[in-house]
Parts: structure tokens; sequence; C-alpha cells
């Protein structure tokens, strides 16, 4: 499984967005663009009409994640304004199966998110309907937070399933991912990782996110 770097724009200079885009877009393969909405979780950041202005100024795919309430209304926007990867969450979406369809069918990659003390089991049925798994390592709201290794045995599970349902499902983690975290995370089967004060946090951007997936290919490869 090829090994996908997400920089998160919560640990990022709000002023200049694009700028901190076009900071990582030569070593990353996503921005996270951490959607919050002050009901769901309890912090706000921004909303569409950023989004559309940052797909017209950065070079870099755009990664949604969409931490808010009433997901199946708003998600299929974030696709139509052309962000390559919407998720929702399994706790917020009142119509899962339609919204990621609808996601999908804007031509964005759909990703579901689940919050670490929601049962893989209960969306199991969902695998089928989305292109990416999105497993929240921290409760959602703010960045700078401890990874919870009591999700391991969940993305443990979540990469088996994906096995089982053909292996083309991305597993995404978000959360606490950093150079003392990122091994773990993808021994135990995650594939694409946010990070945010990890790299924000870096006096390089680009370089913190090279070590990030120089040590996530590592510890892949001695799992695989
Ligand atoms: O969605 C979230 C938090 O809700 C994440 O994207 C964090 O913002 C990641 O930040 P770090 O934990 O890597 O600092």
């Amino acid at each position: 499984m090829a090994i996908q770097i997400s920089p998160s724009i919560l640990s990022a200079d709000f002023s200049r967005l694009a700028e901190q885009a076009e900071a990582v877009a030569g070593s990353a393969d996503w921005l996270h663009v951490d959607v919050m909405d002050n009901h769901f979780v309890p912090n706000l950041t921004l909303g569409l009409p950023v989004v559309e202005s940052l797909l017209k100024a950065v070079s870099i795919p755009l990664d949604c994640h969409l931490m808010i309430e009433d997901p199946d209304r708003w998600a299929p926007a974030y696709a139509e304004a052309g962000a390559q990867s919407v998720t929702v969450h399994a706790e917020a979406a009142r119509a899962p199966v339609r919204t990621l369809r609808e996601i999908r069918a804007q031509g964005a990659r759909a990703g579901l998110a689940l919050n670490p003390a929601t049962a893989l089991d209960a969306y199991a049925d969902l695998v089928g309907e989305v292109d990416m798994l999105l497993l929240m390592t921290v409760e959602p709201g703010f960045g700078g937070q401890r990874f919870l290794d009591l999700v391991l045995p969940k993305i443990r599970a979540a990469r088996e399933l994906i096995a089982r349902s053909g292996g083309s499902v991305w597993l995404q983690v978000d959360g606490g991912v950093s150079q003392e975290t990122v091994e773990r995370a993808a021994a135990a089967g995650a594939d694409v990782f946010v990070a945010g004060s990890a790299v924000y946090g870096a006096d390089d951007p680009a370089a913190a996110v090279d070590a990030l997936r120089a040590q996530a290919e590592k510890a892949a490869g001695q799992a695989g």
C-alpha cells in the first residue's frame, strides 16, 4: 500500500493558508482541510467559501474533513466545488449511503470518518461505498492532542476488513500523528496520515512530511 501524507491546515497560519498549502505541495499528497462548525465539534474553523477560494489558489489536492452536523446537506457541495476528497462523520450523517454516493457522483473520493469510541462493526457494511475510511486517533476538535493508542486495534481490524473487501479503500488516521506515533499507526495498517502540529509546527514543513513518510514506509514494510 502506498503511504500518503495529508498535512492538516488546523495547525497552519490561517492568515496565509494558500502560502502554507504551497509550502507542502511538493512533498505532501493532500492538504487536509478541517471544516468545523462548533456543533459537531467544539471548535469553529472555515466552510465552503474558503474551500472554494483555496481550490483556485493552490496546486495540492484538498482532503476535506467535515466535522459538522448535517453533512448530508453540505458534503456534495464541497465535491461539486472541486474538492478531490470529501469525508463525512458516521456519527453525524443521517443518510450516509446517499451522501457518499452523491460525493462520488460529483467525481470526488468519498470518505467515512469514525470517532475513537465509534465501533467499526456498525459501519462495516458501508466499506463498499467508500474510497477512504478515516479513523480518528484523537477526539475531533483540536490539534496538538495526544495520539490515542486505544484506536490501534480498530486500525488493525479496519485493515482486515479492507483486505476482505478487495483492498482498494484507503485507511486514514487523524490526530496526534508525529514522529513518535506514525510508525505504530503504519504497522497497524494505516496508509494515509494526517499530521497538523508535526508538520506546521516544524521549522521546515516539507522536510517534516518527508520524514513522516519515510518512517511510515519503513514501519509498513516491516509489518507487511
Ligand atoms: O481533525 C483534527 C482534529 O479534530 C486533526 O486534523 C488535527 O487537527 C490534527 O492535528 P495534530 O493532532 O496532528 O496536531
